[in-house]
C-alpha cells in the first residue's frame, strides 16, 4: 500500500448528523509532519474553483457498484407495512418553497433526450504546470454545490436545529460554505503537499532565465533507487518532492532537467513515485498515468482518494422528487437537486437516518445511485412501450431507471450473467416497483440467439472499475495486463452481441448504448472501434448528454474511426463524478454489401460461455484477424487449463486492446 494510500482514513461512516467528514489532506496533515506552505498562485486560483467542491461523507461500498445492492434479507413487506408511520404525515407541515424540487418535467421523462445545462460561465481550470488542463473541463451545475450565493441569510443555519423548509436553504448554504471552505483547506493542503515548496516554481513558465546549476533537481540514477530500495524506500515527504519537482522539470525539460537524463527517464520515476505514494501496482499506474498531461494525471490520482458526493434517483414509479425531497428533510436529511441535467437526482450532503435505510428508500421511493450512472440511461433515452434489453443489469440500477423512463410499459429484460447478483436485482426491481422487468440469467453473449429484436439495448459491461477506484481501492492493486486483455475480449463479444440483439427495423428506436465505469481506451474507444471494424451497419451518433470530454479518436499510436469524439468521457478530478464512458449506437438495416463484408470476416467461431457457437440469423459471428489471434490464444489456453492440460507457450504477443 502506497504512503498517500496508508494515510488514508477507514471507510466513511454511513452519514451521521453534523457528521464533517474527514478530508484527505487534513488526514495527510495529521499523519505527517508537513511543511506548511502557501500554495502556488495556480494553486489559488484552482482554490477559487474549489470553493464549489463539496465532499460529503459517503458509505464506503465493497464494489464498484455495490451501493447499488440491497440487503436480500430485509423483510420488504414488512419494512413496507411500516412504512408510512411517520413519513409523509401531517407533522410534514411544510413551510417554504420546494420549487427548486419541482422542475418541469420531474413527472417520467417522455419524448427526446433529456436537454443537460452545465455551467457555461465556469472557467477553465488550469494545470499545476504550464498549460491549461483542458479544454473541456466543465462541471455539471450544482453537482458541487455552491458557495456563490453566500449573499444569503445564514442565520437560519443552526445546524443543531430541525431542519425545515423554512431553513432549509439556508442550512444548505451554510453546509456549502462550510464545505467550500473545508475544501478549500483541503486543496491548499493537498497541493501544498504535492507541491509544498517554491511558489515560483509554477510561475516560470515563460521565465527564460537559465535555472542556476544549484537548483537543477537531480534524478536518481538506477543505482541510487537501489540503494534507495534497499533502505526501505524513501519516506513520503521525500516522494512527494521529488513528484513535485518531476512534475515541474517536464513542464520545461529542456530547461530544467539535469544534463544527460532522458524525459522517459524522469516519466518512470514519476510513475514509480505515484504507485509508491497512491498505493497502486506499477501497471495500473502507468497505465493511468498515459491517459492524461502530467500535471492532470496527479489531479486524477488525488480525487481517486476523495469519495464522490453521495447521490440518490428518485423512482418516478412511486413518487416526485419534490416529495421525495419533502420526507427526506423531515427526516433530517440535507439534500439538494444534483442539477439541471437530471430531474431525478438529489445530492445528500448530511443525513440524522441511514440514507439506505429510511422508510422511503425501503418503500423504494429512490435508488442510492452514483450521478454517473444516470448518464447511460439518460444516453439511451427509452420511449414507452419499447421493449429494451438491459445485457449485463445487475443490481439494477440502471435497469429500474429504465423501467422508469419506460412508465412501466414494454418490457424491459434485466440480464446478467451472474445468477448471484441477480438476487439484488430483483430485490431492487420489487422494491422499486417496476412491473415492466423480466429478470434472466444467461451469458450476455448468447444474445441475440436467446431472444433478439429490442428497440434498444444497453451494455453497461463488466469492467475493470478504473472509474470507481475511490469506491473500491482494490482495483488499484488487482488488476494486471491480463485482466485487461481478457476484459477487452469479453468486451468486444459482449457489444457484438448486443448490436445483433438490436432490430434495425424498429420504428421508435433502435439503438444501443454502450458504457463502463472505467476510464482505459482499451476498455472504451478501442471496444467501440472494434465494433465499427466488425459491423458496418452500425454508426455512432450523438450521446445527447452535453457535457463530458469527447472519446479519443487517436491514443499512442491508435487511429480510431473520427465518429469517436462523438462518445463521451467523465472523470472524478474534473466532473465530480465517477470515472465513466459511454457511446451510443445507431444500429441500421444491414445492407446486401455490407452483410458480404462483415460475413466475409466471419469465418472462425466466436466462444460463448459453454464454449459453443455463436450463432445467429445463420452467420457465424467470429474474430479471425490478426489483432484477435491473442484473444483465441487465451481463450484456448484457458480451455485447456480448465480440463487440466498445459498449455502450450505462447505464440502471440499479448496486446491490451
Ligand atoms: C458494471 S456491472 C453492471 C451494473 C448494472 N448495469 C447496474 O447499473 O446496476 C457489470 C455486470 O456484468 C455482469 N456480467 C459479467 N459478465 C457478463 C456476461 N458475459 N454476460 C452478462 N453479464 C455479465 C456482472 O455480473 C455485473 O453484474
Amino acid at each position: 500500500m502506497g504512503h498517500r494510500a496508508k494515510n488514508k482514513q477507514p471507510a466513511p461512516e454511513p452519514l451521521k448528523e453534523n457528521a464533517s467528514p474527514k478530508k484527505l489532506g487534513k488526514r495527510k496533515a495529521d499523519n505527517v509532519e508537513e511543511k506548511s506552505t502557501r500554495p502556488t498562485k495556480k494553486a489559488k486560483d484552482q482554490l477559487q474553483k474549489s470553493k464549489k467542491a463539496a465532499k460529503p461523507s459517503q458509505k464506503k461500498a465493497s464494489g464498484a457498484d455495490a451501493w447499488e445492492d440491497v440487503d436480500d434479507d430485509i423483510d420488504m413487506k414488512a419494512q413496507a407495512r411500516s412504512l408510512f408511520d411517520d413519513s409523509d404525515g401531517e407533522d410534514g407541515a411544510f413551510v417554504g418553497d420546494l420549487d427548486e424540487f419541482d422542475v418541469e418535467g420531474d413527472e417520467p421523462l417522455r419524448g427526446p433526450v433529456q436537454t443537460l445545462d452545465f455551467d457555461t460561465d465556469e472557467e477553465e481550470p488550469e494545470v499545476l504546470g504550464k498549460t491549461k488542463k483542458s479544454k473541456q473541463i466543465e462541471r455539471p451545475s450544482k453537482i458541487i454545490p455552491t458557495g456563490s450565493d453566500s449573499d444569503s441569510d445564514d442565520s437560519d443555519s443552526d445546524s443543531d436545529g430541525p431542519i425545515t423548509m423554512a431553513n432549509m436553504e439556508a442550512r444548505s448554504k451554510a453546509l456549502d460554505a462550510a464545505a467550500a471552505a473545508e475544501a478549500e483547506l483541503d486543496l491548499e493542503e493537498m497541493q501544498a503537499a504535492a507541491f509544498d515548496e517554491d511558489d515560483e516554481d509554477f510561475e516560470m513558465d515563460d521565465d527564460d532565465e537559465e535555472v542556476e546549476a544549484g537548483d537543477v533537481f537531480h534524478l536518481p540514477s538506477a543505482e541510487e533507487r537501489e540503494e534507495e530500495k534497499k533502505n526501505g524506500g524513501p519516506d513520503v515527504h521525500a516522494v512527494q518532492r521529488r513528484m513535485r519537482q518531476i512534475v515541474r522539470v517536464l513542464g520545461k525539460f529542456s530547461k530544467r532537467a539535469e544534463k544527460g537524463r532522458s524525459r522517459s527517464e524522469h516519466i518512470e520515476q514519476l510513475v514509480s513515485d505515484i504507485a509508491s505514494y497512491y498505493g497502486y501496482n506499477d501497471f495500473l499506474a502507468e497505465k493511468l498515468f498515459q491517459l492524461f498531461p502530467v500535471a492532470e494525471a496527479i489531479e486524477f490520482f488525488e480525487a481517486n482518494e476523495v469519495p464522490r458526493p453521495v447521490t440518490i434517483r428518485t423512482n418516478t414509479l412511486r413518487t416526485r422528487r419534490r416529495d421525495l425531497a419533502q420526507a427526506l428533510i423531515n427526516r433530517g436529511v440535507n439534500l439538494e437537486p444534483i442539477g439541471k441535467w437530471t430531474n431525478v437526482g438529489l445530492q445528500v450532503f448530511e443525513s440524522s437516518v441511514p440514507i439506505g435505510a429510511t422508510p422511503e428508500y425501503l418503500a423504494g421511493h429512490y435508488m442510492l445511485q452514483a450521478a454517473s450512472s444516470f448518464l447511460p440511461v439518460i444516453a439511451l433515452a427509452p420511449q414507452p412501450q419499447e421493449r429494451v434489453l438491459d445485457m449485463a443489469s445487475a443490481p439494477g440500477g440502471k435497469t429500474t431507471h429504465i423501467a422508469a423512463l419506460l412508465q412501466n410499459t414494454g418490457v424491459v429484460f434485466a440480464n446478467d450473467t451472474n445468477k448471484a447478483r441477480t438476487k439484488s436485482l430483483s430485490a431492487n426491481v420489487h422494491r422499486l416497483g417496476c412491473k415492466n422487468v423480466v429478470v434472466c440469467s444467461y451469458d450476455g453473449r448468447e444474445f441475440p440467439k436467446v431472444m433478439g429484436g429490442f428497440d434498444r439495448v444497453l451494455l453497461d459491461a463488466p469492467c475493470s472499475g478504473t472509474g470507481v477506484i475511490s469506491k473500491d481501492t482494490s482495483v488499484k492493486v488487482n488488476k494486471s495486463e491480463r485482466d485487461f486483455t481478457l476484459l477487452a475480449h469479453l468486451q468486444k463479444q459482449l457489444i457484438l452481441c448486443a448490436i445483433d440483439s438490436v432490430s434495425p427495423d424498429s420504428k421508435t428506436g433502435g439503438y444501443l448504448v454502450y458504457s463502463t465505469c472505467s476510464v482505459t481506451v482499451d476498455e472504451n474507444e478501442a471496444v467501440v472501434d472494434y465494433a465499427l471494424r466488425k459491423r458496418p451497419n452500425v454508426k455512432l451518433v450523438d450521446t445527447g448528454l452535453e457535457f463530458g470530454r469527447e472519446g479519443y479518436t487517436k491514443y499512442r499510436g491508435k487511429v480510431f474511426n473520427p465518429s469517436l469524439n462523438l462518445t463521451r468521457r467523465f472523470y472524478p478530478h474534473v466532473h465530480n463524478m465517477d470515472g465513466f464512458y459511454v457511446a451510443k449506437f445507431k444500429v441500421e438495416k444491414r445492407g446486401k454489401k455490407t452483410q458480404e463484408t462483415s460475413t466475409d470476416r466471419m469465418d472462425v467461431e466466436m466462444e460463448d460461455a459453454s464454449g459453443t457457437n455463436a450463432d445467429e440469423k445463420g452467420e457465424p459471428i467470429a474474430f479471425n484477424d490478426e489483432e484477435d489471434k491473442p484473444y483465441l490464444e487465451e481463450a484456448a489456453r484457458r480451455r485447456m487449463k480448465a480440463k487440466g492440460l498445459r498449455p502450450p507457450p505462447r505464440t502471440t504477443v499479448k496486446t491490451a486492446a
